[in-house]
């Protein structure tokens, strides 16, 4: 095994000592030595960087979960973590040195803090939604962005139950009378939820677990959704949010954070409800136009809520939560029968855990082998054979975790060119690649980005840097890597 090479100072080593990088406890990658130009920002000063493992640098933020932290420091990179997020300045500070960036749902990766992330390679969101991305800007500047698309639906989806008995029975209320030390039995109002109609709105992975999860509790389920579902169990699929929210005596929300989704409960849909029926949201804090459920509650229209996302949160533990936060006239912290959770809805040990292996999987197989599969931005593409590899993560999981692990199944060097979707990019790219021994080629486009993977059999580092530098010259090139 030889120690990796810094490219830049001994670029002629790299072939010849093939990095086999001290193998990670967690994965059988084939470990790269590499060389690219991450900066892919068009127009500012071009930056050589090796990638051997060791050079790689990675800032987690919002408490990434060890799982994660172990299969990315077992790889050899240098990870620097944090437990909350970091305010916008630090965070421009800090992006502009590291290849990979890993954040929670917190976290706002919007074009300006992009803009100078000029190393940057890959966004890991150790979470379900990934609208605190512009995806977009990333795409069009070669970063890659990944997530765990289910690993905390479960957990939503049992923090979802737990609420509409919550509510049902005003438990919160009463326990916040005991501790206060009040006796206050009472029976008004408080329901049993078998035979009750719970509407979902938005039927895809939470939604429908929930559905599962609500129908054998005795419940009867609606749902809508912008596209036509298959309903599980006896659930029945709804043409209209109006529709849906005029029968439903549970109205929870599981739509992603979108324009179309801004506001999408506010004082017209509150109208729309039914008498003394309760609002659920887990789902983002835009969702759901707070003042206009405030006013429902106050009027008796709506009977309760759960409210576990904000338009504005905290930055982290021991922050202070008001309303000032979000703008609020009144405050929602003084109304009866509301549940105020601080965003717990995927934070169980087993998601989190889940999560951190999965997407720091992802994160692994993007940087060594550029391997997109489950990529939210970029065309999925793969050229290594992948196997299920449950014993490595036996360690971090003895759930169901399973990992899929790229094998190290060929001796090529591989060219990864990110380039912009317009005519005849592959005839140039094959003109460069055209006198060496193509192996095997992959490409695929989303939208205006495409993205070309190539293995290229017994060249020399001097080919690989000559085909580098043409790829660099060609006007469509978004970003180019050498892996080797
Ligand atoms: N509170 C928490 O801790 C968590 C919150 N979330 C939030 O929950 C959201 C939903 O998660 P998943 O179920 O995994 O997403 P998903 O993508 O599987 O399902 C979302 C569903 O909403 C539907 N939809 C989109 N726009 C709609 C609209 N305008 N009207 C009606 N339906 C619409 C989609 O067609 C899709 O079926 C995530 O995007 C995330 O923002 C996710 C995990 C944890
Ligand atoms: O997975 C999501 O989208 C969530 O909202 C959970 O976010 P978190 O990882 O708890 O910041």
């Amino acid at each position: 095994m030889t120690n990796p090479q810094d490219i830049s100072k001994a670029p002629q080593q790299g072939l010849a000592h093939r990095m086999s990088v001290s193998a990670s406890p967690t994965t059988t990658f084939s470990p790269p030595s590499s060389f690219g130009r991450p900066n892919c920002q068009q127009g500012l000063p071009k930056q050589l960087k090796p990638f051997n493992t060791k050079d790689i640098k990675i800032l987690l933020l919002e408490n990434v979960n060890q799982s994660g932290k172990d299969i990315l420091t077992g790889q050899g990179y240098q990870v620097e973590a944090h437990k909350g997020s970091l305010p916008e300045d630090e965070l421009i500070e800090k992006i502009r040195d590291v290849h990979v960036i890993g954040i929670r749902s917190k976290t706002k990766l919007n074009e300006k803090v992009l803009r100078e992330a000029k190393n940057l390679l890959v966004v890991g969101c150790f979470c379900i939604g990934t609208n605190q991305v512009d995806l977009e800007f990333a795409a069009h500047h070669g970063i890659a962005v990944f997530n765990s698309p289910f690993a905390n639906s479960r957990s939503v989806a049992e923090l979802v139950i737990a609420e509409i008995i919550t509510l049902a029975r005003q438990l919160g209320d009463r326990s916040n009378e005991m501790h206060k030390g009040a006796w206050n039995k009472v029976s008004n109002k408080c329901w049993e939820i078998r035979g009750k109609t719970l509407g979902i709105v938005g039927y895809g992975h939470i939604g429908s677990q929930l559905s599962v999860l609500a129908e054998a509790m005795g419940m009867s389920v609606i749902y809508y959704d912008v596209v036509s579902l298959m309903a599980l169990g006896s659930a029945q699929q709804v043409p209209t949010l109006k529709d849906l929210l005029s029968q439903a005596d549970f109205v929870t929300l599981h739509v992603p954070e979108l324009p179309e989704t801004k506001d999408m409960m506010s004082a017209t849909q509150f109208e729309q409800m039914k008498e003394g029926a309760y609002l659920i949201n887990a789902s983002r804090g835009t969702v759901v136009d707070l003042p206009a459920l405030i006013n429902a509650m106050r009027s008796g229209k709506v009977a309760g809520a759960a409210v576990d996302v904000y338009p504005a949160e905290p930055r982290g533990n021991g922050d202070y939560f008001n309303n000032s936060l979000n703008g609020w006239e009144e405050d929602i912290r003084s109304l009866n029968n509301i549940i105020l959770t601080p965003h717990i809805g995927g934070s169980t040990e087993e998601a989190q855990r889940a999560i951190g292996i999965e997407v720091a999987d992802a994160l692994v197989r993007y940087i060594n082998q550029g391997i997109t599969l489950s990529s939210v931005n970029m065309p999925k593409l793969n050229m290594r054979s992948l196997t299920l590899d449950e014993p490595n993560h036996a360690r971090v999981s003895s759930l169901t975790c399973t990992s899929l692990t790229a094998t190290t199944a060929t001796d090529a060097s591989q060219i990864v060119f990110i380039h912009q979707n317009v005519p005849g990019v592959l005839r140039k790219f094959n003109d460069i690649l055209g006198s060496h021994n193509v192996d095997r080629q992959m490409s695929d486009s989303r939208g205006d980005v495409a993205y070309v993977m190539a293995d290229v059999k017994d060249v020399e580092t001097s080919d690989l840097e000559e085909i580098y530098d043409s790829l660099e010259t060609l006007s469509s090139r978004i970003l180019t890597r050498v892996l080797y």
